[in-house]
């Protein structure tokens, strides 16, 4: 698939977010382009809002996995692209757009020049939540063309074009979705002595938050608390009944998962009783940390080193979270970050990656699949 045609697919692609699992018009979407594959070459099945394509080998003994999240972001663009988001209110803010475009393409290329073994493309629903990684592998479809290895990249607009980055073990952290819902008693806002203000307990609550990592984490390890979405009240001069705490939690290790787990529910525990309010928690959905396979890792790194223009950087690990932690929990395999020079970041309304990483990354990744197709 020529650079022009990647470039179309991305921008169809870029125009039509959905959230997880309500994927349905990038599913018919990707399914017309892969519909134009023969169909002696590739075996489609549909999971939900995902899909699997086996790209048959000619003389198989393994099957070579890859992963394309598929879902967009609740953000109102602000990219001025003459391509915009037709969902107004949401955007491919996390380059799931050239997640699949890049997956498509790489699809492609096998469909036209066939390898030994199969390759097995996941269009995955649902990674920014509740997470479609875990109950997608766990599928029949998965158990009957279950992957021998696994990988897939996402993009880094911080690093340049031609540039990827990766690491063996730790390379993106543990995650846990929070929830922390406040009931306390509304009024007038001229009587706040007859009321239990739910704006002031979430906003106390929001700074003891804080306290958390810089109080109860070891400074030599890595945590964050970060509270994306508070709602509460009505109307300027109602004091709240209720107010809703929306966050997420990362860490590097389950421990300090569950050690920061602990402090938070203290905490809420303390606001119940300071508020005179009812709290619940609810941890949402908890992603696996992303642990690469050091062998396939190191072999992978060596590979791209040797083999292309690439500037292979060893990376740090993110507090992005990942549910293809899952996959790779399971299966081994290993993540990497691909350069798209954008001078703004993920989950950002402006994010505006460099369209050339898209055929770059397919010519490289064919490559690199090839040569493990070429492998006992
Ligand atoms: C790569 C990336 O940005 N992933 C998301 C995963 C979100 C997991 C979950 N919904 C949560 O917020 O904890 C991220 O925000 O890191």
């Amino acid at each position: 698939m020529d650079r022009e045609k990647l470039v179309e697919i991305r921008r169809d692609l870029h125009r039509i977010p959905e959230i997880g699992f309500q994927e349905f018009k990038t599913q018919a979407y990707l399914l017309t382009v892969i519909s134009q594959y023969p169909k002696d070459r590739i075996e489609v099945k549909m999971w939900e809002t995902g899909i699997f394509v086996l790209v048959k080998g000619t003389n198989p003994t393994k099957t070579i996995g890859y992963r394309a999240d598929i879902d967009g972001l609740p953000i109102l663009e602000e990219t001025d692209y003459d391509f915009e988001s037709e969902h107004i209110g949401y955007m491919h803010a996390c380059g799931h757009d050239f997640h699949m475009t890049i997956a498509l393409g790489i699809l492609s290329h096998f469909v036209e020049n066939p390898i030994a073994d199969h390759v097995l493309f996941l269009f995955q629903p649902a990674e920014e939540g509740p997470g479609g990684a875990e109950p997608m592998l766990n599928s029949n479809i998965a158990k009957e063309w279950r992957p021998d290895i696994i990988t897939a990249l996402h993009i880094a607009p911080e690093l340049p074009v031609g540039t990827i980055s990766t690491k063996s073990g730790l390379l993106f952290a543990n995650t846990s979705e929070l929830f922390i819902d406040l009931k306390g008693k509304g009024g007038h806002a001229a009587y706040p002595h007859t009321t239990n203000d739910m704006v002031v307990a979430a906003c106390s609550l929001v700074t003891q938050l804080q306290t958390v990592v810089a109080r109860n984490v070891d400074p030599l390890d890595s945590a964050v608390i970060t509270i994306g979405k508070i709602t509460s009240g009505t109307v300027q001069n109602i004091i709240a009944e209720n107010a809703r705490l929306e966050g997420t939690i990362r860490t590097l290790s389950v421990e300090s998962m569950d050690k920061v787990k602990e402090r938070i529910e203290a905490l809420v525990k303390g606001v119940e009783i300071g508020y005179t309010c009812k709290a619940t928690i609810d941890y949402g959905s908890m992603y696996h940390q992303v642990y690469n396979d050091e062998k396939l890792t190191t072999e992978f790194m060596e590979f791209i080193s040797a083999n292309s223009d690439f500037t292979v950087q060893e990376a740090t690990e993110a507090m992005t979270g990942e549910d293809f932690g899952y996959m790779i929990d399971q299966i081994p395999g290993f993540m990497f970050w691909l350069g798209v020079d954008s001078p703004y970041g993920l989950h950002h309304a402006k994010l505006t990656p460099n369209e050339e990483a898209i055929s770059v990354a397919v010519e490289l990744m064919s490559k690199y699949i090839t040569f493990k197709a070429n492998q006992e």
